[in-house]
């Protein structure tokens, strides 16, 4: 057969395969019936595509907006934004295991509380370490400390660096370290997590530096994991950053040789510490879990509080920014509370303050911190929302887009904490049941009590000593400031330029009597 031949019989069989791919997918898939873009029935590589430019979570709520409650955004792959569904997916008494997507957050081969897939699995991992996560420890005074520490050693660095009453900084670098000294300290105790904030060179802000690079790039290493490897051996060598992608193979280093030196004396270990929790835990068959489950853990901890809380408190302070009347009612609302020996609010009352509760709340529905692929697996054939799903679909809910549904929160796109501050019984109820940016139900963030700790006290800490502006001449824009749509919710000018001015008056509390 001549060549012409040979390609005219190709592009021929080429285009029927796609034309059968076509006719199948509109017309005899089964999931043929589900709203959604045409091209999303026929093939999941457009989602793949958003996902690799880092907007696949503002084009799902964008499908959302144009087809409703239910989308196909791949063929297999379902998404939801109404709270029934969303109840019926990660609902507690619903059991559905978590999709292979979750593979990716595997470490040292090994799988955290976060990334076991069944049911069973997930309650036997979490009974090791639930009873650490809750209120009830997380809020003991031994653990709180550490944290106001944070915000101490943060404000008097604040202090140094606008020594001339003001100065514009870059807020997310700042929140980056807060966040890292206090989920290391938490995690390994008091003697082997790093004061990073006080050490401009140290090794952990480097690895962070570089972290906020490897994020944006996960996108591709999820998806095509060799096209991932190929540009981090080419961006290596052709560029002078021999680290270039290196940050997370640091700190798994980094994590293990912790553990390591933890392990070798166990009894200089802080017995309020996760590694503590984890050494004295044991496996189902009552052995001493392995050293690289241990690790594991603890280095999947530093993902899922690192960046998470980190960008609550950056776009928390950019709110309030653009809003400098709610900066004046919190601190109203904080002047009247008692302040503790260590010169900050008393955490019994931040825990209760309305203002600073709305203003925090409101900031994390219009920029969720975890939006990304909360994936579950539909075991067997079933409705949801009125549509059959067959079984093996991977179904999720779109973060931002049930936290704009328009209904529930009238102009979705407006910060108004004042939305939760007047909500009542069934009005406030529908807005609870759809608002989700620490998950929902069985496999809801364990952290939670935790980062809101955090954030409560270092928004508070920072509003009684400065007034956050925003500055005219910084590159930080609400353009640069609006949110990558990916999982990691990173704003697209990867920073965050605030005017921080220093109040006349510190603060005006009143001393707690003892
Ligand atoms: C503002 C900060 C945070 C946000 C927005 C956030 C969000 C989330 C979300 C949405 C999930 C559920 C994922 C899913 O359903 O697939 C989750 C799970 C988890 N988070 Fe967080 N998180 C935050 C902070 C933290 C912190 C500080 C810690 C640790 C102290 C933490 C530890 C965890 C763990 C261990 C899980 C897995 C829970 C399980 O599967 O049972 N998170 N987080």
């Amino acid at each position: 057969m001549s060549l012409a031949a040979t390609l005219v019989w190709t592009i021929v069989f080429l285009s029927s395969l796609v034309l059968g791919r076509v006719i199948y997918a509109l017309h005899l898939s089964p999931y043929r019936h589900i709203p959604g873009p045409r091209v999303c029935k026929i093939t999941q590589y457009w989602t793949l595509w958003h996902d690799i430019w880092l907007r696949r979570v503002e084009k799902i709520h964008e499908w959302h907006r144009r087809y409703g409650d239910v989308v196909l955004i791949a063929p297999g792959k379902v998404s939801f934004s109404d709270a029934v569904s969303t109840r019926e997916i990660y609902g507690t008494s619903c059991g559905l295991p978590k999709s292979r997507y979750f593979d990716n957050f595997l470490a040292y081969c090994n799988r955290s509380v976060f990334c076991t897939l069944g049911v069973k699995e997930h309650q036997e991992a979490l009974k090791r370490t639930i009873a650490f996560y809750r209120p009830t420890s997380v809020f003991k005074s031994a653990m709180l400390q550490p944290v106001r520490d944070n915000v101490k050693k943060t404000l008097n660095q604040l202090a140094r660096r606008t020594e001339n009453g003001h100065a514009t900084l870059d807020i997310l670098i700042v929140c980056n370290f807060f966040s890292f000294d206090n989920i290391t300290r938490l995690l390994y105790g008091p003697d082997l997590c790093t004061r990073t904030i006080e050490h401009e060179s140290c090794f952990e802000r480097t690895i962070l530096g570089g972290w906020m690079t490897v994020e944006l790039w996960n996108n591709l290493l999820y998806n095509f994991p060799v096209a991932h490897k190929v540009t981090k051996a080419i961006f290596s060598y052709c560029s002078d950053k021999p680290d270039f992608l290196a940050a997370d193979d640091k700190l798994a280093d980094w994590n293990m040789r912790r553990v390591d030196a933890a392990l070798r004396k166990p009894a200089d270990m802080a017995v309020d510490s996760l590694l503590h929790v984890l050494s004295t835990a044991k496996t189902p068959d009552g052995e001493p879990l392995p050293k690289s489950w241990i690790a594991a853990e603890l280095l999947d901890n530093i993902h899922a509080a690192q960046s998470t809380v980190a960008l609550a408190l950056t776009y928390v302070l950019w709110n309030l920014a653009n809003c400098p009347e709610w900066q004046s009612r919190i601190r109203e609302e904080l002047s009247a509370m008692p302040l503790e020996k260590d010169g900050l609010s008393a955490f019994s009352f931040l825990q209760f303050a309305p203002i600073l509760d709305a203003c925090i709340t409101e900031s994390s529905r219009l920029h969720p911190l975890s939006s990304g692929r909360a994936e579950r697996v539909v075991p067997v054939t079933r409705a949801y929302n009125g549509i059959v799903l067959p079984a093996n679909t991977v179904v999720s809910t779109s973060t931002l887009a049930i936290h704009h549904r328009p209904e529930v929160f009238p102009d979705p796109q407006a910060y108004k904490p004042e939305r939760w501050l007047h909500a009542k019984g069934e009005v406030l109820r529908v807005m609870q049941s759809c608002y989700i940016p620490f998950g929902y139900g069985a496999r809801l963030c364990l952290g939670k009590p935790f980062a809101q700790a955090g954030i409560k006290h270092f928004i508070a800490g920072i509003l009684m000593q400065f007034e956050v502006c925003i500055d005219p001449r910084s590159g930080t824009t609400s353009r640069t400031m609006a949110q990558l749509g990916t999982q990691n919710a990173l704003p697209r000018g990867r920073r965050c330029e605030l005017l921080l001015k220093r109040l006349p008056v510190a603060c005006t509390c009143k001393q707690k009597a003892s």
